[in-house]
C-alpha cells in the first residue's frame, strides 16, 4: 500500500459512515483520485478519492473528498479532521485531511455546478444540471454533523448536496426517485448531481446529489422523541394523542407518494416465486445477524416462523419501487406538512437489489417499527419502569395506528388488513436494525432486540 494508503487504512473504520467496523481492514487501494476544485496555484486542492477497502471475504468502495496543505498551513478548526502528512508524487510533504469540513473548499465545489461549460465537465468526473436549473453560487457549505450514513453539505438556505459514501456502481436510488418524484409537494427537488466513471463499468456512478435544501424544517425523528420525552416525564399536556395527528398525516403524505412512485415507474403483482425469494432473503438476513448478535437466535423460530407465513400468503401482493428504508428521520416536518427524503434505501444492500420492485407495505413496516424506535430509545434511560414502559409502549400504539389509519385514509391499501405481511416485514427490519446498531451504535442495541423479543412472544397472527 502507498503511504496515502497506509494512513486511509487507520482512519477509514473510524469514520461514522464506515459500513464494515468490526472487520479488520486488510488492504485500501486508491481506485481513482481526480482534482474537483482548487483555491489557486498553491492549492489548497479537494480531491475525489474512489477507495476499495479489502476487508475478510469482501470488498467494499467508499468516496473520500481529500484536501491537501502544505504542513503547517492547515487552519485550527481543521486540525480534528487530518488524516496525516504523506508525500505528494513530487516528494514534498503535504497534510491530508476529510475536506468535507473544508467550508472553504466546499463552496467551490457549489460553483462547479454553477458552471455547466467549465472545463474537466466532460472528464471521468462530472457536475450535471437538470434542464433549465440554473445554480446560485455564492455560498460555502456547511457540513451537517449527526447520524448519518452519508455526509451532507447545506450552501446557506438553498441546497444541500449529499455526498454518498459507499459507492455502488450505477446510479443511485435516491437521484434515481427523487427524479421520478420531481414536481411532487412532498419531495425536495432534485437540481443536479455530481457522477463518475468508475474503471471497469460503462454506467457512470453517482457521487453526489444537489437538491434544494428546506430551511426551518424539523425532521420526524426529533420532533417524536420530544414528545414522547414530554410523555415521560410528565411535562407532556394531552399525554398519548400528542403526536397522532402527525403520524396520521405522515401516512396520508406516505401513500401520496407511493402512488407517485407507482405511476412514474414500474408495477408488477408479486409471485409466488417471488414471495419465496423474498422469504428466503429474510431467513439469510436473520442468520447473518444471529451470528453476530448471539442473543437474537433465541427468538430466530419465532422470527422463522412469520416468514413462513409471510411466503405462504394467498393473496396478490402488488408491488412497486418504494423509499427503502423508512423512518422518522427520513420525514421532515414543514409549515405545510411533511416532505420526504432519501430515498437511497439501505445503504449496505446492493443497488441492484435496492432496485427491485417491492410491497410499499415495507416501507409502512418501516415507519412502525421507527414509532417504537422513539419510545424504545427513550426507555433507555428509564430502566426497569413499569409504569413509564406501559406509557411509551401506549404512544407508540397509538401512533402506529394513526400512522395506519393515515395511510388507508391517502389511498394505500390498508395496513390492518394485512397483518402477516406487515409482521414479516416488520421483523425483517427490526432483524437489519440489530445488525445496524451492533456495527454502528452498540448502545442502541437494545431499542431493536427488545422489540424482537416483545413481537416475538406476541401470538402469530390469526389466519
Ligand atoms: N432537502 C433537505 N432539506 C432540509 N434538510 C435536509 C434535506 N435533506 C436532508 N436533510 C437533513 O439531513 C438529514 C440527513 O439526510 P439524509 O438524506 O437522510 O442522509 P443519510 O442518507 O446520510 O442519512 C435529514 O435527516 C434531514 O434532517
Ligand atoms: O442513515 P440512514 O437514514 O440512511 O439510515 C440508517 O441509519 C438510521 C439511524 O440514523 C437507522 O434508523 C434506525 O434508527 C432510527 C433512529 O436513529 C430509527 O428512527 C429507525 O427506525 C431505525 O431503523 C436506519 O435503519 C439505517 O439504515
Amino acid at each position: 500500500m502507498s503511504q496515502l494508503e497506509e494512513l486511509l487504512a487507520v482512519w477509514l473504520p473510524r469514520q461514522r459512515w464506515f459500513s464494515g467496523k468490526g472487520i479488520p481492514i486488510r488492504q485500501i487501494r486508491v481506485e481513482s483520485r481526480h482534482t474537483l476544485v482548487s483555491a489557486g496555484p498553491d492549492g489548497p486542492d479537494l480531491d475525489v478519492l474512489v477507495l476499495q477497502a479489502g476487508q475478510r471475504g469482501r470488498s467494499s468502495r467508499y468516496q473520500l473528498l481529500l484536501g491537501s496543505r502544505p504542513p503547517g498551513s492547515l487552519p485550527p478548526d481543521l486540525a480534528r479532521v487530518a488524516i496525516g502528512v504523506c508525500r505528494t508524487a513530487g516528494g514534498r510533504p503535504t497534510v491530508v485531511y476529510d475536506a468535507a469540513h473544508d467550508a472553504q473548499l466546499t463552496g467551490l465545489l457549489l460553483r462547479r455546478f454553477a458552471e455547466p461549460a467549465a472545463p474537466g465537465q466532460s472528464g471521468q468526473v462530472r457536475f450535471r444540471t437538470l434542464p433549465g436549473e440554473r445554480i446560485r453560487p455564492g455560498t460555502t457549505g456547511r457540513i451537517l454533523t449527526g447520524e448519518q450514513s452519508n455526509t451532507s453539505l447545506v450552501f446557506g438556505q438553498d441546497y444541500i448536496l449529499k455526498t454518498f459514501r459507499r459507492l455502488w456502481p450505477g446510479p443511485n436510488p435516491d437521484l434515481e426517485l427523487t427524479m421520478a418524484l420531481s414536481g411532487s409537494p412532498y419531495v425536495a427537488r432534485s437540481c443536479g448531481w455530481i457522477e463518475a466513471d468508475l474503471p471497469g463499468y460503462t454506467t457512470p456512478t453517482t457521487l453526489a446529489m444537489l437538491q434544494r435544501f428546506i430551511p426551518q424544517a424539523t425532521d420526524g425523528w426529533v420532533l417524536a422523541t420530544a414528545n414522547v420525552r414530554s410523555l415521560l416525564d410528565g411535562t407532556g399536556s394531552d399525554r398519548q394523542s400528542a403526536f397522532t395527528g402527525e403520524a396520521a398525516r405522515l401516512g396520508r403524505t406516505t401513500a401520496e407518494v407511493h402512488r407517485s412512485l407507482a405511476a412514474a415507474l414500474p408495477t408488477d403483482v408479486l409471485s409466488p416465486v417471488g414471495a419465496a425469494a423474498l422469504a428466503d432473503a429474510m431467513v439469510q438476513r436473520l442468520a447473518t445477524a444471529s451470528a453476530e448478535v448471539p442473543e437474537l437466535a433465541e427468538h430466530a423460530p419465532r422470527v422463522m416462523a412469520a416468514y413462513t407465513d409471510f411466503a405462504e400468503v394467498d393473496e396478490p401482493l402488488p408491488i412497486q419501487r418504494i423509499h427503502g428504508d423508512y423512518h422518522l428521520g427520513q420525514a421532515v416536518r414543514t409549515g405545510a406538512g411533511w416532505v420526504l427524503l432519501d430515498f437511497e434505501g439501505e445503504p449496505t444492500v446492493p443497488v441492484r437489489d435496492r432496485q427491485r420492485l417491492s410491497s410499499p407495505l415495507r416501507d409502512v413496516a418501516g415507519m412502525l417499527r421507527s414509532f417504537d424506535y422513539a419510545a424504545g430509545y427513550l426507555l433507555v434511560g428509564h430502566p426497569g419502569d413499569p409504569e413509564l414502559e406501559w406509557a411509551a409502549h401506549a404512544w407508540a400504539q397509538h401512533n402506529r395506528e394513526a400512522f395506519c389509519r393515515g395511510y388507508a385514509d391517502g389511498g394505500g391499501s390498508d395496513p390492518e388488513k394485512h397483518l402477516t405481511v406487515l409482521r414479516a416485514f416488520e421483523f425483517d427490519k427490526a432483524v437489519y436494525e440489530v445488525l445496524y446498531e451492533a456495527r454502528n451504535r452498540p448502545n442502541w442495541l437494545r431499542v431493536p432486540l427488545e422489540s424482537i423479543a416483545s413481537a416475538a412472544a406476541a401470538p402469530p397472527v390469526p389466519g
